[in-house]
């Protein structure tokens, strides 16, 4: 493996780009994480099995389902979605021929630094907190740019891509799968209101319910977990809580992602049954719904066996959104216990405690006196 140091002069180590982590032989103190074992890691069984919600059954029963699991774990494996398969297929296919083009073909698609959203190819960020890298690569873009994006990998190609490969254009195949996605996350957002009380008419006609659900911004980031020969020193992606409203993941049949549970602390392992998805709720849903709905604390871990690809896709506000939780959050006779935030006002809270322990939600929070709090609802 190109050690960072000997591959700095060149573009596309300044991109920030991973060369080679599957055939390293060991792993470089670079990559060496302390605490990765801190916590047990457990199978989801007995009282850790990871809740599976299902989108083909009734409409009461998966409301009562999809709210039991984002109240207790703020995540759940959805089957039942509607996705067709062979649309997941594609793009699947699609992000496993990216993660093996040449490095400097992605390099043309590397981060830009400077740029204000961290589009592009590369490596997860340094964590501060430990000047570690982790052990993965991934392409971060907007859905709405994936034409563009990709035309920066393939610039030759363009959208003959397809005659090429004799398959259908990589964007093609994105914009499909972004269609359904798109399509998905509004269907979920409905139960998510319907979960919260809200009942068929209030949610279709909520100002704010629906304007969240027409301008949301898409990102995709299909990250690449190599196979690691030390896998119990390595990390794939460190502890943290994603941003946005909700996060969709497709994953390889490779299980990797991992959610912190509290008491004794434990790491469960999410399972990869084929087809299912994983929903993930993220910080700004949290404040949405009050805290009622929670963001989970998740990491991924690497395979010496396996490697392992997930295609996050985050269904975020748009930046000119101010989010604060929602009316029809606010049980009786409780008040917001978040302030009001705009999507890059969070991000830069975000961005500052990114690798350290300090939970960025908390600086939201609002002084709410407990006491008062319970009086105001036993009085409603
Ligand atoms: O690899 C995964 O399944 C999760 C990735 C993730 O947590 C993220 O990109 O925020
Ligand atoms: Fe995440």
């Amino acid at each position: 493996m190109q050690s960072s140091s000997s591959s700095a002069s060149t573009p596309a180590a300044a991109s920030g780009l991973v060369f080679d982590l599957g055939s390293a032989a060991g792993v470089p103190e670079t990559h060496a994480w302390p605490g990765v074992n801190e916590y047990p890691s457990v199978e989801s069984a007995g009282r850790d099995v990871v809740p599976v919600v299902d989108m083909g059954v009734a409409c009461p029963d998966a409301t009562r389902a999809l709210a039991r699991a984002a109240d207790e774990w703020g995540v759940f494996l959805l089957v039942g979605h509607g996705v067709p398969r062979e649309v997941a297929a594609r793009a699947e296919e699609q992000v496993a021929r990216l993660f093996v083009l040449p490095a400097p073909d992605k390099a043309r698609a590397g981060r830009r630094p400077g740029e204000p959203t961290a589009t592009g190819y590369g490596r997860p960020p340094l964590a501060l907190r430990f000047s570690k890298l982790m052990w993965s690569e991934g392409y971060t873009f907007r859905a709405a740019t994936v034409r563009e994006e990709f035309r920066r990998v393939w610039p030759d190609g363009g959208d003959d891509y397809l005659r090429f490969w004799c398959m259908r254009a990589p964007s093609d195949v994105m914009e499909e799968y972004d269609r359904e996605m798109r399509a998905l996350g509004g269907r979920l957002l409905d139960l998510f209101f319907m979960a919260l009380g809200l009942t068929d008419v209030q949610f279709a006609t909520g100002e704010t319910e629906r304007r969240i659900r027409e301008t949301w911004t898409a990102t995709m980031h299909p990250i690449l977990y190599p196979r690691c020969p030390e896998p119990e020193r390595a990390i794939g992606l460190t502890a943290h809580t994603d941003s946005g409203f909700i996060t969709l993941i497709m994953q390889s049949p490779v299980p990797g992602l991992q959610l912190l549970r509290r008491g004794p602390d434990r790491w469960v392992t999410v399972p990869a049954p084929p087809g299912a998805l994983i929903v993930m709720l993220g910080d700004l849903f949290q404040v949405l719904t009050n805290g009622r709905f929670r963001s989970p604390i998740h990491r991924a871990v690497v395979s010496r066996e396996r490697e392992r690809i997930s295609v996050p896709y985050f269904l975020c506000p748009p930046e000119d959104m101010t989010v604060a939780p929602l009316a029809s959050a606010l049980l009786p006779g409780r008040k917001a216990v978040f302030r009001a935030v705009t999507w890059p006002e969070y991000m830069e809270v975000k961005h500052k405690v990114f690798g350290t322990d300090a939970p960025a939600l908390e600086m939201l929070q609002l002084q709410v006196d407990e006491e008062e709090q319970g009086e105001r609802a036993a009085t409603t």
